[in-house]
């Protein structure tokens, strides 16, 4: 589904903040892509999303390029950010209708979809109500709802349980789990490795702008020499120094 080939980017072509990063995303899968502060993240996700242009290197969607047709590569994905971004002027329901504009959404589709997250997420009596006011998590929350309203090919989640309470958090995971079961492909970073563990079905580790191991925790142990290693220990590994591919 989704195919980073070798991109090199950043910010500034001087000084690159990602390196020869490659890795895939398929349908019915969780990739979860994990690295310290500072590794890189963010900043892979935000050359999927075609917010970064990368330096070398290729994004591929379903074997369209990002490069080649942007719009339509952007209508097949939807995000969820580490900060929520709402628009000021807009109510809860503002923002529901606007997803469903811009991912051109049938109505009997929509008002199921939302009917049920609003509900999940306990935000139905909140429609009428503008979400920057709302607390952080319920901002979170927003963001959450529009991603799963949209309901896209590929779904980009970018550190999203810091700031959710238990019970949101159980239903993020629930609603990833049942995404993935219907054929969606979804890329997940995050630090809650114990949670990444769990749910993911393949991992690509990041350590300096560079994949350091990748692909299920059996071929992580294999590619570090770390038989029956955990994420955690794993991660360690890489963090500390230790070898990568
Ligand atoms: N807008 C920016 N301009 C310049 N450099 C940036 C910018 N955003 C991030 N960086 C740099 O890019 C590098 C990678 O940052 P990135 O945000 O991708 O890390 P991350 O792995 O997502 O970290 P975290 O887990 O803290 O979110 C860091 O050295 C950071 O300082």
């Amino acid at each position: 589904m989704l195919e980073v080939r070798n991109i090199t980017g950043g910010y500034a072509p001087e000084t690159p903040v990602i390196r020869d990063v490659s890795l895939h995303v398929d349908a019915h899968e969780i990739v979860g892509l994990i690295g310290m502060n500072g590794a890189g993240k963010s900043t892979i996700l935000k050359h999927v999303l075609g917010l970064l242009e990368p330096f070398t290197g290729e994004i591929m969607l379903e074997g369209g390029s990002l490069s080649a047709d942007p719009l339509k590569f952007r209508s097949r994905i939807s995000y969820i950010p580490e900060q929520p971004r709402l628009y000021e002027e807009l109510t809860l329901w503002e923002h529901l209708e606007l997803t469903k504009l811009v991912y051109r959404l049938e109505e009997s589709v929509f008002a199921e979809r939302t009917k049920r997250l609003l509900d999940v997420f306990r935000l139905t009596d909140k429609v009428n109500e503008f979400p920057n006011t709302f607390s952080k998590g319920m901002q979170q929350k927003v963001m959450i709802l529009c991603a799963f309203v949209a309901a896209p090919d590929l779904l980009i989640v970018d550190e999203p349980f810091v700031g959710l309470d238990p019970l949101a958090i159980q239903s993020l995971l629930d609603l990833l789990i049942e995404m993935k079961r219907e054929g969606h492909g979804i890329l997940l970073s995050t630090h809650i490795l114990a949670t990444a563990e769990r749910y993911c079905d393949r991992f690509v580790m990041v350590n300096a702008g560079q994949v350091a191991l990748h692909g299920t925790v059996d071929e992580m142990q294999a590619q570090s020499g770390l038989a029956g290693a955990t994420l955690e220990e794993m991660f360690n590994h890489v963090v500390s120094g230790g070898s990568s591919r």
